[in-house]
């Protein structure tokens, strides 16, 4: 499989993101989101995590104008792996390609450090490999609490899109929504930062099987 990293300007994940990509054999190339080429040739699209265009107006608000946001969308309709961390979830979810609203945190501030996410779906492209009920995974942000109208989290609810819940409410989310996926369950958007947490070294590698399991849904649609 080959997988991409979109670098926006602002981006400060991409590396960690590539690292992870690279580590666990995805095989990532760069893109700049100034480009407006084709996605074609990629079989799974991250956006990673940052302070796109500095967050002004609203985060993600400027970058999902971006020229390569075309062929994301064209890669998402095609039932491809798209994947927006913490600030890519913010990008997603100003595209339309994930319904609700990335908010300030219900109590102003940034927030880093690791929290325990509930494994909601475990059949999920994102997390068919893992087999622990929770995980250990980094966080780091001032707008990460999930908002949408109480029609869609019901929706989000009864169609099972909620991969992942923060264990512990610690930015205000509703339904302590930490990462939701689009209808299809190909697009995925969360907060915390899986790819930080892929490196012994570091003391944590509870991000790892998030990789392993796209890995493993890329396989199963034929792709080597
Ligand atoms: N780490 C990040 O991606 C930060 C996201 C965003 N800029 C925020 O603070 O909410």
């Amino acid at each position: 499989m080959k997988s991409v990293v979109v670098r926006f300007p602002g981006s400060n994940c991409d590396e960690d993101m590539y690292y992870a990509l690279k580590d666990l054999g995805l095989a990532p190339e760069f893109i700049s989101a100034q480009s407006d080429a084709s996605l074609d040739e990629y079989d799974a699209i991250f956006l990673p995590g940052g302070f796109s265009y500095g967050d002004y107006l609203r985060t993600g608000a400027i970058a999902r104008f971006s020229p390569i946001m075309a062929a994301v969308q064209t890669a998402a309709a095609q039932g491809k792996i798209v994947v927006g961390i913490c600030n890519g979830f913010q990008i997603l979810t100003e595209s339309g390609l994930l319904p609700g609203q990335l908010m300030m945190n219900e109590v102003p501030g940034f927030i880093c450090d690791e929290t325990e996410l509930v494994i909601n779906q475990k059949t999920s492209a994102f997390t068919n490999a893992y087999t622990a009920e929770q995980i250990l995974v980094p966080v780091a942000h001032a707008d990460g609490r999930y908002y949408a109208d109480a029609e869609t989290l019901q929706r989000l609810e009864d169609q099972n899109q909620i991969v992942f819940k923060y264990a512990e409410n610690l930015n205000g989310s509703e339904n302590r929504i930490a990462g939701i996926t689009n209808e299809q369950g190909n697009v995925l958007g969360m907060m915390p930062h899986p790819e930080r947490a892929v490196e012994t070294l570091l003391g944590n590698t509870d991000g790892q099987n998030f990789f392993k399991s796209i890995l493993a849904t890329v396989a199963a649609q034929g792709v080597n």
